[in-house]
């Protein structure tokens, strides 16, 4: 990406669309001003980061770019401390499910709880919950932060749930005393059974169409973190309806994309026999996008002892350029309760997508999206189900900075401002590596729907 300087009185450079100098009329006096300008956005021209620019100047320069057909939009850094923040709250919410995945595999299952709907809950969902509420609150102060998570504290705070409560107590304060290395501030000292609790509890924000709240899944996919298998923490930005930041935590994303569909645990047993070369299959990764911005970035997990030094070797990630359905390969969930997995083979099958679908637990299947190891994914959950808000926010802004597309089945952006649940949407919802895919499918969804019983 170029990075242009400019100062009062030289031609602003061709790429943004300047036309003629800029005189001292729209700034008060000798500013220097910096454009960063990425060609990303096809056709246009979109400045997103413009440091010591008067505002009024900054208004008569996108003014003239919108007369000139150019399409200019400023970002002003926004979202950028925030982005900060959250991508290294979800690189420390990964220590922590790393942590208690291991922990899990080695012991029974006796640490997975079930939810009132079978569900499963692991210490790692509340402690994760915890830390990323407890993080956000600290490092942009509590009274700016609204959450809306997962998880509660019902289950916690029962009588017999004591062992439990200090275990999660006990991964949130181990968690948080890690925090220099991720280059935040943690507690001055450890933090008490009633200060965790309300940290959980504090994620009780019920979203909606105005102001700005986060919207946290501590652990996606749980069932296939207590299998030992793919897993995300989720976490995204939403403000007057929609998402614009997004980060996806991937700690078993394997380096490979080929790696993806073997069991992991398959993987995690056959690794204490081979030792992992350094081309580990268990790499992890953490992969974030600011609306607006054309661009998706992937930081490799930090590591056991690990300093996070910004931006931890981050590299853009960007879909698959395959548009063509007998090349592509279609993710979807592992459970067939979660979505039919008949009704998308139909589906793959009429468009002419020949591979076998990639299962995959988790917003993973985002990610496998935005990194361009698939190009499709679909879901289609059973009438009556409702889709939360922390199971897609985060996916849907990283694959569309990508290059994909995101819709509901009718081919219409998901709706997040409309509290926890994402209503209206229309059957299921589709994601795809590019337009011209996104349009077979969804063509293809009003051709089998009437004749499929979902
Ligand atoms: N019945 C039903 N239908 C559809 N979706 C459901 C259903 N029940 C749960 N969920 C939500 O699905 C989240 C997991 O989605 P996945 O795509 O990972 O499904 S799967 O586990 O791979 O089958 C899962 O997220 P987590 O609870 O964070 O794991 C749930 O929010
Ligand atoms: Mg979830
Ligand atoms: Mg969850
Ligand atoms: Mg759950």
């Amino acid at each position: 990406m170029p990075l242009y300087c400019s100062s009062v009185g030289t031609k602003i450079p061709h790429i943004l669309g300047g036309r003629r100098r800029y005189t001292g009329n729209h700034v008060e006096s000798n500013f220097s001003c910096f454009f960063l300008a990425s060609k990303t956005l096809k056709n246009s021209h979109h400045i997103v980061s413009v440091s010591k620019l008067n505002q009024n100047w900054v208004s008569s320069i996108m003014e003239e770019q919108k007369s000139i057909g150019l399409s200019a939009s400023l970002d002003s850094d926004k979202y950028s401390k925030e982005l900060d923040i959250a991508v290294r709250a979800v690189q420390m919410a990964c220590s922590l499910c790393q942590k208690v995945q291991d922990g899990l595999i080695s012991k029974t299952q006796s640490q997975v709880q079930s939810k009132t709907d079978n569900s499963p809950v692991t210490i790692a969902d509340w402690g994760v919950q915890a830390t990323v509420s407890w993080i956000l609150s600290e490092a942009l102060g509590s009274i700016n932060v609204s959450i809306v998570a997962e998880e509660d504290v019902q289950t916690l705070s029962k009588a017999n749930s004591a062992g439990l409560l200090e275990a999660v107590v006990r991964t949130v304060n181990e968690c948080l005393a890690e925090a220099p290395r991720f280059g935040l501030k943690g507690p001055s000292s450890v933090l008490g059974t009633s200060e965790v609790l309300e940290a959980i509890s504090r994620c009780n924000s019920n979203g909606g169409p105005n102001g700005r709240f986060w919207a946290l899944d501590p652990v996606d996919g749980t069932l296939g973190f207590v299998r030992g298998d793919q897993y995300a923490v989720a976490l995204a930005l939403i403000e007057d309806g929609e998402p614009v930041i997004g980060v996806l935590g991937c700690p078993n994303y394997p380096l490979r994309k080929e790696w993806l569909s073997y069991h992991h645990r398959y993987h995690r047993i056959i690794s204490k026999l081979m030792p992992p070369t350094s081309e580990s299959w268990d790499k992890g990764c953490v992969i974030y996008a600011k609306k607006g911005s054309g661009e998706a970035w992937m930081q490799p997990l930090l590591h056991k002892s690990e300093v996070l030094v910004w931006p931890n070797a981050a590299r853009p990630v960007q879909v698959s350029s395959i548009d063509n359905p007998a090349l592509a390969t279609f993710c979807e969930p592992v459970e067939k309760a979660n979505s039919s997995h008949s009704f998308t083979a139909g589906l793959a099958h009429s468009v002419g997508v020949r591979k076998q679908p990639l299962r995959l637990y988790s917003m993973v299947k985002y990610a496998a999206i935005a990194r361009g190891d698939a190009e499709i994914f679909m879901k289609f959950a059973r009438s009556g189900y409702k889709e939360k808000i922390w199971d897609h926010a985060a996916g849907v802004v990283i694959i569309q900075e990508a290059g994909g597309v995101v819709t509901d089945a009718g081919g219409r952006p998901l709706d997040f401002s409309k509290g926890i649940y994402i209503e209206g949407l229309d059957r299921g919802i589709i994601a795809s590596a590019g337009a011209k895919l996104h349009d077979k499918i969804i063509k293809a969804v009003d051709a089998s729907w009437g004749s499929s019983c979902l």
